[in-house]
């Protein structure tokens, strides 16, 4: 039995479990000391309102955090398009390991794909960001304003089975919908990519910021252990790192939260970071999108680059469009 290195906070479902378990077994393994979960039930957890409604941002988030810095837990483990750009004081992110699939995913019924869905097809989504850009896509779909976790909006498709994640909303659904749309990293680190007819093409449907990235969060003054702390430093990935720190220093210009209708995708090609971004009526009516690029790598040219896409999309009135 090893020394208990470090004490990971994690929510219960079953994707935050998935992400918090390979965390800490990753930082477990480097940094040869063992580990303890502990769970956080979290006010995202409990709340069925439509999320698009919730409005405070990192509902997710919050009750983490807190046991964190009250020294409940060590470690802490988000999605990072799931934690409000404003970084607490006490805490840091301390990293962003490599980054899985930034894409959206479309989960249809009989292998049907954007293209293929019949006219008038029922689409379930309840992400403004995703609505806005189906329909810009394919105007004819019928939105449908769903939530709950993973399983149970994979249940809502016809022909599909209903499979509960964590049971978490428990819906048995006899599948209602043609499709839904997921985070393609979601469905993937749950085993359930199975069910994915069509990875969305960016260039049709921007990511969430941050969408596919965890975030490694810890006190300031470290996780409380030197081993960690060097463990946590190697887990940190510098492309991730760069693509959402762009992403998200757009987000926070914009003034916008985790659930507004932006979507911005960071990529690092031949020396140059490019930012595309696009915002989105609030009903899906329209969408406008923009795209900057960087040859100034750092941390600092990535969070530049946000920060001057965001200015140009409000120069062009994406605050009036987007509702922010
Ligand atoms: N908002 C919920 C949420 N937060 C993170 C993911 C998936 C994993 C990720 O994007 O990193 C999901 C589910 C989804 O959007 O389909």
């Amino acid at each position: 039995m090893r020394a208990i290195g470090f004490r990971l906070g994690t929510r219960g479902s079953a994707l935050a479990l998935t992400q918090s378990t390979t965390v800490a077994k990753d930082l477990a393994a480097a940094s040869n000391t063992g580990y303890e979960m502990i769970k956080v039930k979290t006010e995202g957890d409990v709340t069925t309102g439509p999320l698009s409604q919730l409005g405070g941002t990192g509902v997710f988030a919050a009750a983490l955090r807190l046991s964190l810095l009250q020294g409940g837990c060590d470690v802490a483990v988000h999605s990072l398009k799931d934690l409000p750009t404003t970084q607490p004081e006490g805490l840091v992110i301390a990293a962003t390991p490599v980054r899985a699939d930034v894409r959206d995913a479309l989960c249809a019924r009989d292998g049907l794909t954007l293209a293929t869905l019949p006219l008038g097809a029922s689409v379930g989504t309840g992400s403004p960001r995703r609505s806005a850009q189906l329909r810009a896509a394919r105007p004819d779909l019928v939105i449908v304003d769903i939530r709950g976790n993973v399983g149970t909006r994979l249940g809502r498709v016809a022909g599909s089975p209903a499979q509960a994640d964590d049971g978490g909303v428990g819906r048995t659904a006899q599948g209602d919908l043609d499709a839904v749309v997921l985070a393609a990293a979601g469905l993937e680190r749950l085993g359930l990519a199975e069910h994915i007819t069509e990875y969305l093409d960016p260039a049709i449907m921007l990511p969430a910021p941050g969408q596919g990235s965890l975030a490694v969060e810890v006190r300031s003054a470290g996780a409380g252990n030197a081993a960690v702390d060097a463990a946590l430093e190697e887990l940190d990935d510098a492309a991730t790192r760069l693509a959402v720190t762009a992403e998200r220093a757009l987000l926070a210009r914009l003034e916008a939260g985790c659930a507004a209708p932006i979507g911005a995708l960071g990529r690092i090609q031949q020396g140059t970071l490019t930012l595309d971004s696009v915002a989105c009526a609030p009903d899906g009516s329209d969408t406008m999108r923009r795209s900057a690029a960087t040859r100034e790598l750092t941390v600092q040219g990535a969070a530049r680059l946000g920060i001057a896409l965001a200015e140009q999309l409000l120069s062009e009135g994406a605050a009036e469009l987007a509702g922010l």
